[in-house]
């Protein structure tokens, strides 16, 4: 395949071995300038092993990949690829200032992009605090703004937000989402299902090994088709007959829950709101990214 000026990543055909043990195969996945892609996947699905083949770290033993237009691990790569490991480390003795100078100068930057860039991440009034003293949520956005130095074509975010607070979570996404509005291609992996469902624009599940999905949300819900709950709260004493009358599970003294497809949603509501008032309230549950990862991670399995 040529590259494809209009992706920024491009992963083709990629296997890797560890001897006999078969960790990548055939994965292809590419990734456009301002996508967010999550990348999901259990432990030991093969996520970081992909990130490391993306950084060339480690090498692959089948397929091809391209950042930016060239061979991971190249020169021009490592300057186009932003990364976020999930563990970041940094000297401790050192000031929040002198650590992203040092990483500006490694990156080519000029020093003094490193104060607008800690105020942009939140550090401003902790620039000069050691980083030894500092929380979790600090040094990961510490990370992050070594992440943002120059301008990257490619960010590989392991578990951005592991640790952090639910705060702290919301400026990061917010930082994120500036990185894709600048050009660059996102991808994160993670196990935060619930706070990627809205900050990603395409979702990756790997098992084994292997990519089983890779498309928008929407896609793959209805490629899915799992059902929407709906719960109702039937007047005091009415629940039988909102039962008699629509089928669906008891769940406590004056709830029922239903069960319908996406096609079916309208009709069902149709049949609820013929009951009247004996029923109160109505609840819909959409299938969540969580139940749409358990479905392509075949649970059970
Ligand atoms: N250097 C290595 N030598 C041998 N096997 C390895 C090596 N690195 C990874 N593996 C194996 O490859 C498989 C995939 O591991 P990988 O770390 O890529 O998974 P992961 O999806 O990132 O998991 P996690 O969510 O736990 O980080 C695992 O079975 C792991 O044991």
């Amino acid at each position: 395949m040529m590259d494809n000026p209009t992706h920024a990543l491009i992963v083709e055909n990629l296997g890797k071995r560890y001897g006999k043990m078969e960790v990548l195969k055939g994965i292809g996945i590419t990734v456009a300038p301002g996508e967010r892609v999550a990348l999901l996947g259990h432990n030991g699905a093969g996520k970081s092993t992909l990130i490391k083949l993306i950084l060339g770290l480690t090498h692959p033993s089948s397929g091809r990949i391209s950042v930016a237009g060239h061979a991971p691990g190249s020169t021009a790569a490592r300057t186009a690829t932003a990364y976020l490991p999930e563990q970041v480390a940094f000297h401790k003795s050192l000031t929040g200032r002198e650590q992203l100078t040092l990483f500006a100068r490694l990156a080519g930057e000029h020093p003094k992009t490193v104060m607008p860039l800690l105020d942009r991440v939140g550090l401003g009034p902790a620039a000069q605090q050691r980083i030894g003293t500092w929380s979790k949520g600090m040094r990961q956005r510490l990370g992050l703004a070594q992440a943002l130095l120059g301008h990257r074509h490619v960010a590989l975010l392991d578990e951005p937000t592991s640790g952090l607070d639910p705060m702290s979570r919301h400026d990061l996404y917010a930082i994120i989402d500036e990185m894709a509005a600048n050009g660059t291609a996102v991808l994160i992996a993670s196990h935060a299902l619930t706070e990627l469902e809205a900050r990603t624009d395409r979702i990756a599940i790997m098992r084994r090994g292997e990519l089983v999905a890779d498309d928008t949300l929407a896609r793959l819900s209805a490629r899915a088709a799992l059902p929407t709950r709906i719960r109702l709260t039937a007047r005091e004493g009415a629940a039988d007959h909102v039962q008699a009358q629509l089928g669906g599970t008891r769940v406590n003294g004056c709830s029922v829950d239903l069960q319908c497809t996406t096609d079916q949603k309208m009709a069902q509501l149709s049949r609820i709101s013929g009951l009247g008032e004996v029923v109160r309230d109505v609840e819909m549950a959409p299938p969540s990214l969580e139940d749409l990862y358990r479905h392509y991670c075949g649970e059970g399995m």
